[in-house]
């Protein structure tokens, strides 16, 4: 039996670790709640191939570390820090561990608008929608402990958008397949999922006892554009959000293609960008056996959103 087969890869850890942080400051409140997936990878093979427990760090340690940390972490708002914080505080305890994988998705909390001139409200907060900030960070310590790398992306799942003309779908390909009318004028929808990456960056390694002194540069430090830039992730929305108003779009792929390169135009940092842009289909009814034209584009006005199928255009592109 076991000439047959090895272990040739493992990594584990706990998913669906769900935060919520509240920073004060006098009567003002920040707040943040943050779903966080841990998985590490180190010397644990024993553990799967010999039934050996003594190198396995119990996926509910790895849950106390996260509450532990979102009480002390100076980064616990700025979900790229504190990812990296996290990542590098277990690969720094445990001699063994070599690789965390830390992943964060930050739920939508925003300060309710108070009166007329919808001034934010120090303590209270809205769900103001289901869009999520998603931040990934691989901490790496294969090559020391004082050696560690980092990568992080980051991005935005869930980002639901519609514009109801300045979107056109013609000269595909037609063969005995094709159904689909040419359209010069229809609604284009889509679910925006967007990541984008960094280079690889080297963290210091903690040096105090408790393996808590992760270093970042503060705020008014970065560089824009890097790694440690926290409007990078505003200006990425913001772009996304203009190119799709604006783009005359021939296709979806068109358009992704454009709101990729101006992410990597307007963050220097940035290595690549990946999107997953579903086409969440309106269908125009036909009502011509009634004696109304919906169907013709400048006359369909009533329309039928279709959940499924819809299409799926992905793509990546890279800095040169
Ligand atoms: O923007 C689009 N891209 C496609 O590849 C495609 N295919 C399709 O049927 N409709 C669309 N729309």
């Amino acid at each position: 039996m076991s000439e047959l087969s090895y272990l040739s890869s493992a990594r584990y850890g706990k998913d669906a670790v769900r935060v919520f942080r509240v920073v004060r400051e006098g009567s003002t409140h920040t707040v943040v709640e943050y779903n966080v997936k841990v998985l590490l990878e180190g010397d644990i093979d024993i553990s799967y191939t010999e039934a050996d427990n003594s190198v396995v760090v119990a996926t509910d340690s790895m849950k106390n570390i996260t509450y532990y940390l979102a009480k002390v972490s100076p980064h616990i708002l700025i979900p790229e820090r504190f990812a990296l914080h996290l990542g590098t505080h277990i690969v720094s305890k445990y001699a063994h561990i070599h690789k965390a994988f830390i992943d964060i998705e930050q739920l939508r909390w925003s300060r309710i608008p108070i009166g007329k001139d919808g001034k934010p409200h120090p303590h209270s907060f809205l769900r103001d929608g289901d869009e999520k900030k998603v931040i990934k960070v691989e901490v790496d310590a294969t090559a020391g402990k004082d050696k560690i790398q980092a990568r992080v992306s980051a991005g935005i799942n869930d980002l639901l958008v519609l514009k109801s003309t300045g979107s056109s779908f013609t000269s595909f390909i037609r063969d005995e397949y094709t159904l689909l009318k040419e359209v010069d004028d229809r609604i284009f929808s889509t679910s925006i999922d967007l990541s984008y990456t960094f280079g690889p960056i080297s963290i210091p390694p903690p040096k105090d006892e408790k393996k808590l002194d992760f270093i970042a540069p503060s705020p008014n430090q970065e560089e824009p554009g890097s790694v440690w830039d926290p409007l990078v992730l505003d200006r990425a929305r913001t772009v996304t959000l203009e190119v799709f108003a604006t783009d005359d779009s021939a296709s979806v792929q068109a358009t992704l293609y454009r709101m990729a390169q101006r992410i990597i135009e307007e963050n220097a940092g940035v290595q690549s960008v990946s999107y997953a842009l579903p086409n969440k289909h309106y269908i125009p009814v036909d009502m011509s056996y009634i004696g109304l034209d919906n169907l013709t584009p400048a006359k369909a006005e009533v329309f039928q959103p279709v959940a499924a199928p819809s299409g799926l255009i992905t793509a990546t592109v890279s800095r040169k």
